[in-house]
């Protein structure tokens, strides 16, 4: 289980702020960028020990004075060490021109390198300051760079991406490992970022845990710790851990709603059932065992069953269909906690307003949507259209407008409460990208909702668990396999619980 501290995700911006915190505090800022590049010099020595030559990278700001150290300190082992800087070294400030003073190696223009077999290169080129597209120079380094495949070890972040967004400045390198400072930041885990920098390894170089936790916002890694699963413990009644309530679609699209029924009960709903018309629950009734079914004939049922509140949260979306009648039974469910998917989302794409007025009153989110990217731009498709914007900033700000927790999906899933919180999650497989997956992350985070988590945390903790149910599934999974892996994700933390603690 993660510690609060190695879940935080510090923002470029943040981590400035620190710095400036602990240079307040006394803190001797060279000692941190000492520090800093010392790890990167030991990190490149444990990795490539038999290194023909380490090539350092060396930009104009405190990145590339992380890098000088780091070059010092690789000549002092006894590697071939040499430096190409990306601009003239006179323009180095403060640390960054103390570093260099330091170094007593040469350095050379960038212009003047050319990659070679048996170079492995550290990137001390851009790190948290990168401010627009790398210049054509880097650019064609880059290119060079990835053509022979030589290993990089990123100072900070690979030069040519976004610390805050994941995204690619034009061109980024292609890194094998990452050193980086304090905390993760989110351009680690947001994708493309997260693919281009290897192995991140978290360096601690001295600035206080409290300096760096009052300068952080409200954005983490998604990890068990955050949250705390409900307690199945033998003594619990199936009647205290809640009842699900699944909406099916109709008669050929019924397996969309079986598999969000399985995962609900798996995920430890007391109770599931799905609510069908007449017409889809023959369908429904050969192939549902635990989960039960209620048929809806007309719309009097439909409000009689949802009035009654031992029904604790429902799911409304996958394989339903979209338009009046999806819109017809969120009304009725206004307020109560509900996971909306799929067809659900789509459905009041020409009035989105009236899906966020439903849900407006609640002191605290009850309503949960999982788009994934197309559903989200019909949504919110300007949010959706904005270029500058990552995908935390997206998440967010549609959480905010529609007093929900939106679970915007992908391969780094970001998590977002209306009140700031945010969460990327990390450990989905690619494997998950196939037909009904999406449908069993409904049922998941509706079964969690059921037993009376709060909506953010209950998404959060569903996508977790979604991630490592298809880790265990492996490959060629496909979504009905989900569930029966889910079962064995919770037993094994059912047991890691029981162990004592030594
Ligand atoms: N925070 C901490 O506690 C610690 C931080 N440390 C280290 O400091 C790093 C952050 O340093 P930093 O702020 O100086 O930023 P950095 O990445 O070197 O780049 C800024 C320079 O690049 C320039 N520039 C930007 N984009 C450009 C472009 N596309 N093309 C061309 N130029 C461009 C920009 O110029 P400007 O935009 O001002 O014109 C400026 O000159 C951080 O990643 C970590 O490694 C450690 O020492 C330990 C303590
Ligand atoms: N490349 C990927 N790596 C990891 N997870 C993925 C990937 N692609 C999709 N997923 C996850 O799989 C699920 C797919 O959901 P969705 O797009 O609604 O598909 P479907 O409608 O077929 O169920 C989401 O939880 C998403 O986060
Ligand atoms: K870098």
């Amino acid at each position: 289980m993660a510690d609060a501290f190695t879940t935080l995700l510090l923002t470029p911006e943040e981590m400035g702020r620190a710095d400036k915190a602990a240079a307040l505090s006394g803190i001797d800022s060279y000692g941190l960028m000492e520090r800093a590049g010392q790890a990167v010099a030991a990190a490149a020595l444990r990795l490539y020990p038999e290194a023909k030559r380490f090539v350092v990278l060396c930009g104009p700001g405190n990145n590339g004075g992380d890098g000088y150290v780091a070059a010092r300190a690789l000549a002092q082992a006894g590697a071939e060490t040499t430096i190409h800087a990306l601009a003239d070294t006179a323009g180095l400030k403060g640390d960054a021109a103390e570093a260099h003073r330091r170094c007593a190696l040469p350095v050379a223009p960038l212009s003047a390198w050319r990659p070679a077999v048996g170079d492995v290169v550290i990137d001390a080129v851009f790190g948290a300051g990168l401010a627009r597209d790398v210049p054509p120079d880097l650019a064609r380094v880059i290119r060079e760079v990835g053509e022979r495949e030589l290993p990089v070890v990123a100072v900070d972040l690979p030069s040519g991406l976004d610390g805050l967004t994941g995204q690619i400045r034009g061109a980024a390198f292609m890194a094998s490992h990452t050193v980086t400072f304090m905390t993760a930041k989110p351009g680690h885990a947001l994708l493309p970022g997260r693919q281009l920098c290897g192995p991140v390894e978290i360096f601690d170089i001295g600035i206080p845990h409290r300096i760096v936790n009052s300068v952080a916002g409200r954005l983490r890694v998604n990890r068990p710790g955050l949250w705390t699963l409900p307690d199945t413990d033998a003594s619990s009644h199936k009647f205290r851990r809640g009842h699900l309530a699944v909406f099916a679609g109709g008669p050929s699209a019924t397996g969309a709603a079986r598999l969000s029924a399985s995962a609900g009960l798996r995920a430890g709903a007391g109770l599931v059932t799905v609510g069908a018309t007449p017409e889809a629950v023959p369908a429904l009734a050969a192939h549902l065992t635990a989960v039960m079914i209620r048929e809806i004939g007309d719309p009097h049922v439909l409000a009689d069953w949802i009035a009654d509140p031992r029904l604790t949260a429902f799911v409304l979306g996958p394989g339903f269909g979209t338009g009046k009648r999806a819109r017809d039974y969120v009304e009725l469910l206004a307020g109560r906690p509900l996971v909306l998917d799929a067809d659900g989302i789509t459905s009041f794409r020409d009035n989105p307003d009236q899906l966020f007025s439903l849900y407006e009153d609640a002191s605290l989110p009850t309503l949960v949507m999982t788009p994934h990217e197309g559903e989200f731009a019909r949504l919110f498709p300007d949010i959706a259209g904005d270029a500058e914007a990552g995908k935390v900033e997206k998440a967010c700000r549609a959480a905010a407008r529609a007093r929900a927790v939106i679970v915007y999906k992908g391969a780094d899933t970001v998590i977002a409460a209306p009140d700031g919180r945010a969460f990327i999650n990390d450990n989905a497989p690619p494997d998950l990208a196939t037909a009904g997956s999406g449908d069993v992350l409904a049922g998941i985070i509706g079964g969690l909702l059921a037993q009376g988590m709060p909506a953010f945390e209950a998404a959060a903790a569903g996508v977790w668990l979604h991630g490592e149910a298809g880790k265990r599934a492996g490959a060629a999974l496909t979504a009905e396999d989900l569930p029966e892996a889910l079962h064995h994700v919770l037993r094994q933390m059912a047991v890691r619980e029981e162990q004592p603690s030594l």
